[in-house]
């Protein structure tokens, strides 16, 4: 175990935390990497799939060039920078620092963010450690494929050291990096995700007088950073660029500087060093202790190891000067087998600690997570404020091996007339807990289905797989089945469920989902029929269930009868009706218009078959 005293510590942190020293020749060596035309090829298709990983925001333009790096381009942990290296820093005066201006959004944004979260300051933890973990499910994706990418940092963890007397917080990540590009794209420009829901929840939040507790919970993303920091410093390394660069930015500045890092000592050899200046009055958080709990509090779901830097102790016996006036005594006792005297002390060093509990939940077992803890899950993965409606959690072994847990979000995220556009990031799938993809059309589930929420552990696919390889898959085709079946027994828990408010939201949300379901998918007419919802002329306030109509029709009634109609006022005036309710048969009136389509699909339930009471040779039988 590394053991060093309090000074030598903060001597090599303040050389690059983790003490990411590369040799001079590294940079001369990743300067040649060849870029040739097959490889930018391949990058395209790489970086189509990889669009899922970046939210296609950062990396639109850029292919992922196939890099042919040196074995010897990551020099290990702890070396010292050649002596090369300083001097051709010392003699070549540095580029200068590059100003831009931000996207006027962003400083709106950041306008909003330091109003609006004030009193919820410590977020900017939970959003830099997210962003970190992002950056590092980013590069274990790509190293599948490219193993050049991981080489020689092979630790993909997240690093925070707090140094309390200079109120100064470092967090560095081994992750993906970004290239100077990538720097204006993703830090000069808005996040488009996160932003939208983030001002959505600001508007609701206000209008429903709510407090500002609320949007703390959202993925307001890394300019919280300046909710506690006057001055925020993110010095990066791609894989895809020979150089670092170094972003730097003031609060309440509309622009910020990119520069080329050629400090020797704070080369790293990848991935992301964000340095935060605390503002005066927000020092406080530069203590290891806080960081610890904070990481604790907010992070204990990422799957990356969270190291913070922490004092510890141990107890050590050690030798003590002994009493002159017993020495002596001892001296004339016997000046031979005098035994010294010992006591134990508490010896102080500073060494990182692994503060999160790196498990993934889905890996757990079901008896042991609470619905707190699954409900903070979903919270926590799909930037919801919300809790959902319900969850499974389950394991399906056999033919397909996988985990899974699924949601039933509380609110339709596209509105809830929007069926069809369903191209969402709702389900993350993994393969061997190696995060594969969020972007999925119809693969996993039916478009019909695309709300539902979750993650999804498999065993059985490659971990390059691609898209292609999902869609013509077997194994994939199975998982889907299973999922379906999951996500029906879901469903029909919260309609069974005794609180009738949660389907009904649920039905307010989801049903014209389920509807085009009926249209789409015969093979599960069984799982759907039961869940549809309607109006009818003997209950024009609540909606029914079919299964309620059935118990209530007649001895002698062989038919379910509907009307369709544009609302239920019309379908009550409609001249049709009055036939049936004089024999008191029970009407279903279909309202929308997705409605009559759906109930035709269906043709029938439980052997009765759907009859429109509009058609000119309708039989009521006796
Ligand atoms: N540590 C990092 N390593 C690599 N890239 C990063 C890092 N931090 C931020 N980025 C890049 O900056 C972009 C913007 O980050 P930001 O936190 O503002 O939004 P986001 O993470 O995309 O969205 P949200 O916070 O809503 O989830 C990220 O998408 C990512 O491309």
């Amino acid at each position: 175990m590394l053991r060093l005293s309090k000074r030598s510590v903060s001597t090599f942190l303040r050389s690059g935390d983790r003490s990411f020293r590369v040799a001079a020749a590294a940079t001369s060596i990743s300067r040649s990497a060849p870029s040739s035309t097959t490889d930018s090829r391949r990058g395209e298709s790489e970086s189509r799939w990889y669009s899922s990983l970046t939210n296609g925001k950062c990396m639109k333009n850029e292919s992922l060039p196939h890099l042919n790096m040196n074995t010897n381009w990551f020099v290990g942990y702890r070396n010292e920078s050649s002596a090369a290296a300083s001097d051709s820093a010392s003699h070549a005066p540095p580029p200068p620092a590059e100003r831009f201006e931000y996207q006027a959004e962003v400083s709106r944004l950041m306008d909003l963010i330091v109003n609006s979260l004030y009193s919820n300051k410590e977020v900017f933890l939970r959003e830099l450690i997210s962003n970190a973990s992002d950056a590092l499910d980013k590069l274990r994706y790509l190293s599948v494929t490219n193993p050049e990418l991981s080489k020689d940092v092979a630790d993909l963890d997240i690093r925070i050291y707090a140094d309390k007397e200079n109120g100064v917080i470092t967090l560095t990540d081994s992750g993906i990096g970004m290239t100077r590009q990538e720097l204006v794209d993703c830090l000069g420009t808005i996040a488009q995700s996160g932003t939208a829901k983030f001002l959505k929840a600001l508007k609701d939040n206000k209008d429903a007088g709510g407090d500002n507790n609320l949007i703390g919970q959202f993925g307001v993303g890394f300019y919280s950073a300046f909710l506690v920091a006057d001055r925020v410093t993110v010095s990066t390394k791609s894989p895809k660029s020979d150089k670092q660069y170094v972003w730097e930015s003031e609060a309440d500045s509309s622009s910020y500087t990119i520069k080329e890092e050629t400090d020797p000592q704070l080369i790293i050899p990848r991935g992301t060093r964000i340095t935060l200046h605390l503002k005066r009055d927000e020092k406080g958080f530069a203590d290891p202790e806080r960081i610890q709990k904070l990481v604790k509090n907010y992070s204990q779901f990422v799957s990356f190891p969270i190291y913070t830097w922490q004092e510890k102790g141990y107890t050590k016996e050690v030798e003590v000067d002994d009493d002159p006036a017993e020495s002596k005594k001892d001296d004339q006792d016997d000046q031979t087998e005098r035994k010294k005297k010992t006591k134990k002390v508490v010896e102080r060093y500073w060494d990182w600690e692994l503060t999160n509990e790196t498990q993934p939940i889905w890996l757990r077992n079901s008896k042991e997570v609470t619905t707190e803890e699954y409900n903070e899950f979903y919270r926590k993965t799909f930037n919801e404020y919300l809790d959902p409606l319900a969850s499974s959690h389950f394991t399906t072994e056999g033919e397909v091996e996988f985990k899974s847990i699924l949601y039933v979000p509380p609110v339709s995220p596209m509105g809830k007339d929007d069926v069809v556009n369903q191209k969402t990031k709702n389900i993350r799938l993994y393969v061997k807990r190696v995060f594969i993809s969020d972007d999925f059309d119809g693969e996993l589930f039916p478009r019909y289905l695309s709300f539902i929420k979750g993650v999804v552990d498999s065993h059985d696919l490659p971990l390059n797989v691609s898209r292609e390889i999902l869609q013509e898959s077997r194994i994939v085709r199975i998982m889907k089945k299973r999922l379906v079946k999951k996500a029906f027994d879901m469903i029909l828990g919260i309609s069974l469920s005794e609180n009738r408010e949660d389907y009904e939201k649920f039905w307010d949300n989801f049903g014209k989902h389920l509807k085009l379901g009926c249209i789409e998918d015969r093979e599960n007419h069984k799982r759907l029929a039961p869940l549809l919802r309607f109006f009818s002329s003997q209950s024009e306030n609540d909606m029914i269930s079919l299964d309620e109509y059935v118990e209530n029709m007649k001895a002698e009634q062989k038919a379910i009868y509907y009307i369709a109609s544009d609302s239920v006022t019309s379908a009550k005036n409609a001249p049709f009706l009055e036939k049936l309710t004089e024999k008191e048969l029970e009407v279903l009136y279909l309202v929308e218009p997705i409605d009559e389509v759906a109930i035709q699909s269906l043709k029938s339930y439980k052997d009765k078959d759907f009859i429109d009471i509009s058609k000119e040779d309708l039989d009521l039988g006796k």
